[in-house]
């Protein structure tokens, strides 16, 4: 919460929302005050188990921070780009390709995207446990707020959503909870993102996509909602939809490592950025995120065991015996990814083979 002895940092102001309308997913929008009682829960795990296994992304409300606080992280959230000076950007970029991580910066133009085109964004990240390395000057008065903000994604979103996944499979609760422990070794992260407006030589040459059409490496991604319209999903229809922004809410999506414990069951879902709408192009667009992955000693292998699985069949990706670990998985996503030479196999579709399986990119 801002207080008195909290330090002072500028407002960061986004753009505000568009007035277009948009060809919007229906998303279900999940009120996880209400995972506090066994009852609820076992509502919520429909819901989620709904929308898990068709679209792959919902909404959730009532996760705790008010709005103010919220406000509070967007403002922290800018300090990395705005009040950072390039040198110490630089002292502080993370070593992707060789290390296979993205603790610390990635700069702009990093990626590649198409016909020599490269990205206008950069990310920073911060592991969950902030002591683990040093981070930029500017942004250490903010530590014990973005600490706090760790947990709480972790502690008041991330395991009730596991728990209620757990559910949804006819496991035990806590059979996903006991692999994402905040203390485990492991990447979950937190990620400030700031996009900048393009050139219309770049817009063109990349059909305006800003990020390709890709899945999540981790379990869940929480994505905290913002105003600039760019995200858009791949309907189980076949087409892009936009996602549209709620005030405080939070949009949570499926990745690999969910779908590979949940033998297909949970649907990791491709998803992009594009040009944002005419009324809010020329922004810049911040995000803000938690990156949820299993810990890093955890086998990506189907949960068997679960009475669903064992009714509707299991779609493995890979020999249970040959699943990657999260560690391994992670680390060959993160090199890889905006660096390597993709083989084109359809229309806009492009692919690679980590570790025996197909990882798909769309554009
Ligand atoms: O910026 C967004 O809305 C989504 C970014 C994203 O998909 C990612 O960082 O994996
Ligand atoms: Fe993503």
């Amino acid at each position: 919460m801002p207080s008195l002895s909290t330090p002072e940092t500028p407002h960061y102001t986004p753009a505000p929302p568009t007035k277009e309308e948009l060809d919007w997913a229906d998303l279900a929008v999940v009120d996880i005050s209400k995972a506090d009682t066994p009852e609820g829960r076992a509502e919520l795990a429909v819901q989620v188990r709904d929308a898990m296994t068709t679209q792959g992304f919902f909404y959730v409300v009532n996760h705790g921070y008010t709005q103010p606080q919220t406000d509070r992280i967007f403002d922290i959230a800018d300090v990395p780009f705005a009040r950072v000076s390039p040198a110490e950007k630089s002292a502080y970029t993370a070593k992707m390709k060789e290390s296979g991580s993205y603790q610390g910066y990635k700069p702009r133009q990093y990626w590649h995207i198409a016909n020599g085109v490269h990205d206008q964004l950069e990310h920073y990240n911060i592991n969950r446990d902030i002591t683990k390395r040093a981070h930029p000057k500017p942004l250490r008065p903010f530590l014990p707020e973005i600490d706090a903000f760790a947990r709480h994604n972790h502690f008041n979103v991330l395991h009730p959503i596991l728990r209620l996944l757990a559910l949804g499979l006819e496991l035990p609760e806590d059979t996903f909870v006991q692999r994402h422990g905040f203390d485990a070794v492991g990447e979950t992260y937190v990620r400030f993102m700031k996009y900048y407006p393009r050139s219309e030589e770049e817009e063109t040459k990349t059909n305006n996509v800003w990020l390709k059409g890709h899945t999540d490496f981790g379990s869940i991604t929480v994505l905290w909602s913002q105003p600039v319209s760019a995200l858009q999903i791949l309907s189980p229809d076949g087409k892009w939809r936009w996602l549209q922004h709620l005030d405080n809410a939070l949009i949570i999506n499926a990745g690999d490592a969910l779908e590979f414990l949940s033998g297909g069951f949970y649907k990791a879902t491709i998803h992009r950025v594009i040009q944002p709408p005419a009324d809010q192009r020329g922004h810049t667009r911040l995000g803000v995120f938690y990156f949820c992955m299993p810990d890093d000693d955890v086998r990506l292998a189907p949960v068997a065991e679960s009475p669903v699985l064992q009714r509707e069949g299991i779609v493995r990706r890979c020999p249970d015996e040959q699943a990657p670990f999260m560690e391994t998985w992670r680390r060959e996503r993160t090199s890889a990814y905006g660096k390597t030479d993709l083989k084109k196999t359809g229309d806009g579709v492009e692919e690679e083979i980590l570790n025996g399986v197909v990882v798909k990119h769309y554009n």
